[in-house]
């Protein structure tokens, strides 16, 4: 995923850190890149009998400025390492990444801190202090940053209200449900109006339907504040709901990144597949997947899957297929998601008339740039 190819969703509408941090390091680069990565690598040294880990490696893209990003990896593909080069915490063993302009793998000290106030990040376990109130919790980065008990005031009731939950000012943490305290986390990270927000996992710990409001609340706040959201997660389905981009990560590299409703058409790597299978259903009708054989009998269909995107494509699909091959096709089920912005699904289809007929459906599904598989067969 190149900067260049790239759409700046936004620009940014939210005010500066209270401390302008112009004069530190003057790095004018491609505008439209919030985060870039130029080739990082990642070594974490032998220790104590340990050997050395390979964490990333020849990691190079962008994240645009005002877009919301997936990076999605199995366990130990390195995604929280990117994470921690991204606020700074730890240092790429080669290459520069460079945040909103800056690159923060060479600040150090009080430059460095100055940096991540204008980085904001939410945790699986909301890492909140439990001898805090929401409202003592919200406001500690501001205390930091050494605003005036006035201004802290009224910012904390703002973002209180922001995040949907005025009424919980003096609820401690373990007074709130869980989709309450990342609303909390969220509220403590947005405080110094950073503009990049990092999820680590953020909803992993959340039942799916709070899952589903917080991931509202992100793009809400993506979308009024123009904050860069780079969600970290070994979910699709969290993918799905809110990015526009996506990066996927296999054993410290990056094996396939684009815009999320190209990736779930046309998924390249094993590993993004297998991501794809447990989202968008290679779950059949029951009613179907028992009738399914995996040899042709007289007179059935053989059963194809083909991945359709845009509005309307189902329909066009099982109709010029149907007129340009003249053929009886069966949809035999349908599943169409709104994914990235743009309606994505799956079409089943059963093509009678035997070994040709199969051979032509997918040569025409292919001509027309559809992704397509054979299933199997019913009778
Ligand atoms: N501080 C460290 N010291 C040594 N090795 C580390 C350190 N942090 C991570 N690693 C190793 O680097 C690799 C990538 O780890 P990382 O935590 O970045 O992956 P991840 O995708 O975030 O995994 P998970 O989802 O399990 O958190 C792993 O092999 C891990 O064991």
């Amino acid at each position: 995923m190149k900067a260049a190819s790239m759409n700046a969703h936004q620009s940014l509408a939210i005010g500066r850190p209270i401390e302008t941090l112009e004069a530190i390091s003057p790095a004018p680069t491609e505008p439209d890149a919030m985060v870039r990565f130029e080739a990082i690598s990642k070594t974490y040294p032998a220790y104590r009998g340990k050997p050395g880990v390979n964490a990333l490696q020849d990691i190079d893209f962008a994240i645009p400025r005002g877009s919301i990003t997936g990076v999605i990896g199995r366990s130990g593909a390195g995604k929280s390492s990117l994470v921690r080069l991204i606020n700074g915490l730890e240092k790429p063993t080669t290459g520069r990444v460079i945040v909103d302009n800056r690159d923060i793998s060479a600040l150090a000290g009080r430059e460095l801190r100055l940096a991540q106030r204008s980085i904001g990040m939410i945790f699986q376990h909301f890492n909140l202090l439990s001898s805090r109130t929401a409202a003592g919790n919200i406001a500690l980065p501001l205390e930091i940053a050494g605003w005036t008990k006035a201004d802290i005031k009224a910012r904390v009731a703002e973002l209180l209200a922001l995040v949907g939950i005025a009424d919980k000012h003096d609820r401690y943490p373990s007074e709130l449900s869980g989709g309450q305290k990342q609303r909390v986390g969220i509220a403590r990270a947005l405080a110094t109006r950073p503009s990049v927000l990092l999820s680590d996992e953020a909803t992993s710990a959340l039942d799916p339907q709070t899952t589903r409001a917080i991931l509202d609340l992100l793009a809400n706040i993506n979308r009024e504040l123009g904050v860069t959201i780079v969600l970290i997660t070994h979910e699709m389905s969290v993918v799905r709901q809110l990015a526009r981009e996506v990066v996927v990560l296999d054993g410290g590299h990056v094996v396939e990144s684009g815009h999320v409703a190209d990736i779930f058409t046309h998924p390249k790597h094993p590993i993004t597949q297998s991501f794809l299978a447990e989202v968008i259903g290679d779950s059949l009708p029951v009613s179907l997947a028992s009738r399914m054989t995996s040899e042709p009998s007289a007179g059935g269909q053989a059963v194809i899957r083909v991945q359709v995107r845009g509005a309307g494509a189902g329909d066009t699909v099982v109709a010029r297929l149907a007129r340009d091959l003249g053929l009886d096709v069966a949809l035999l089920s349908a599943r169409i998601d709104e994914i990235g912005g743009q309606h994505v699904g799956s079409l089943t289809l059963g093509i009678p008339g035997g070994e040709d007929a199969v051979t032509r459906t997918l040569a025409w599904l292919s001509q027309h740039q559809f992704s397509a598989e054979r299933l199997g067969y019913v009778a």
